[in-house]
């Protein structure tokens, strides 16, 4: 079974493209893919799939190295639009990608930038990721192990929180990460972006993710962070984010607009799994 190892400024993926119908999903390939002494290594893996809406080149899915599936992944979708741009013949300039969160204009932008329509942030209540809050707000509290903890929250068609931090370097991330993501408020656990604004129009982000910890980048949560922060008018409706892997350019025009994501896509190697470990991951 033949893979590309890539990645989206430092948070890295197995790409395999499941068109041929030669692989059969299975939450175990997906933990053995994401295994980094016993497998590949990746936080995701990004199958390539044939699109369901004719308007999209290929529909991607994404499942995190511990096996949960994703509803969006921004690193993940550049790098599926640098592999599409390699292995098919496609218009670089503007192609339709189709995700668990709908469908996604991309384009590239330089040598490995890439420009991906990520949708509109999500804020109505029946929309957030946590339960319990009936009134949309600019910021939420939650009373987690007798520590009061204030949060944005949004959609990009998976889910993210958002804590204010003064310095991003000593950022609680690994203690209030994995508190919310435990939270009961969080039924389907949470991404976790922490953020500190260094001027109208530049941040910095530290991400714990859902199902796979913190990674060196979320461009999903560098979405998230940066609607929750420009609809606050904190920020400029186009920043910079930069997160440990690298920077990410946010553009979210309007409140009823969608947002402009632009980032790198690097392709580290090509890959076969021998089949003797696949074999044990359909047993
Ligand atoms: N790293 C991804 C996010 C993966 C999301 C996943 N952690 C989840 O929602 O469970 C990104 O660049 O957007």
């Amino acid at each position: 079974m033949r893979f590309t190892k890539m990645h989206g400024a430092g948070n890295d993926f197995v790409v395999l493209d499941l068109r041929g119908g030669q692989v059969a999903p299975a939450p175990l390939l997906w933990q053995l893919l994401g295994d980094r002494h016993r497998g590949v290594g990746c936080d995701q893996i990004l199958t390539i799939e044939a699109p369901r809406d004719m308007s999209a080149h290929a529909r991607y899915a994404i499942w995190n190295s511990d096996g949960s599936r994703a509803g969006q992944c921004g690193n993940g979708a550049r790098c599926v639009a640098a592999w599409l741009a390699r292995e098919d013949a496609i218009d670089e300039a503007n192609f339709v990608l189709e995700s668990p969160a709908g469908l996604h204009r991309a384009e590239r932008v330089d040598t490995d930038q890439w420009r991906i329509g990520m949708g509109q942030p999500r804020f109505e209540p029946s929309q957030l990721p946590m339960n319990g809050f009936a009134d949309a707000a600019d910021v939420y509290a939650l009373d987690i192990g007798g520590e009061r903890i204030t949060f944005g929250a949004t959609s990009m068609g998976n889910p993210h929180a958002l804590v204010m931090v003064e310095d991003i370097d000593t950022a609680p991330v690994s203690h209030i990460g994995p508190a919310l993501q435990a939270s009961e408020a969080f039924p389907d656990s949470v991404n976790v972006g922490f953020a500190q604004v260094l001027s109208r129009d530049h941040i910095r982000l530290r991400v714990f993710e859902r199902g796979a910890g913190e990674t060196l980048a979320c461009g999903s949560g560098a979405c998230a962070a940066a609607a929750i922060l420009m609809r606050r008018g904190d920020i400029d409706r186009r920043a910079i984010v930069s997160l440990p892997g690298g920077d990410l350019l946010i553009e979210w025009p309007r409140d009823d607009a969608g947002i402009d994501m632009t980032g790198p896509a690097t392709f580290v190697f090509d890959g076969a799994l021998d089949g003797a470990i696949l074999g044990k991951t359909h047993a």
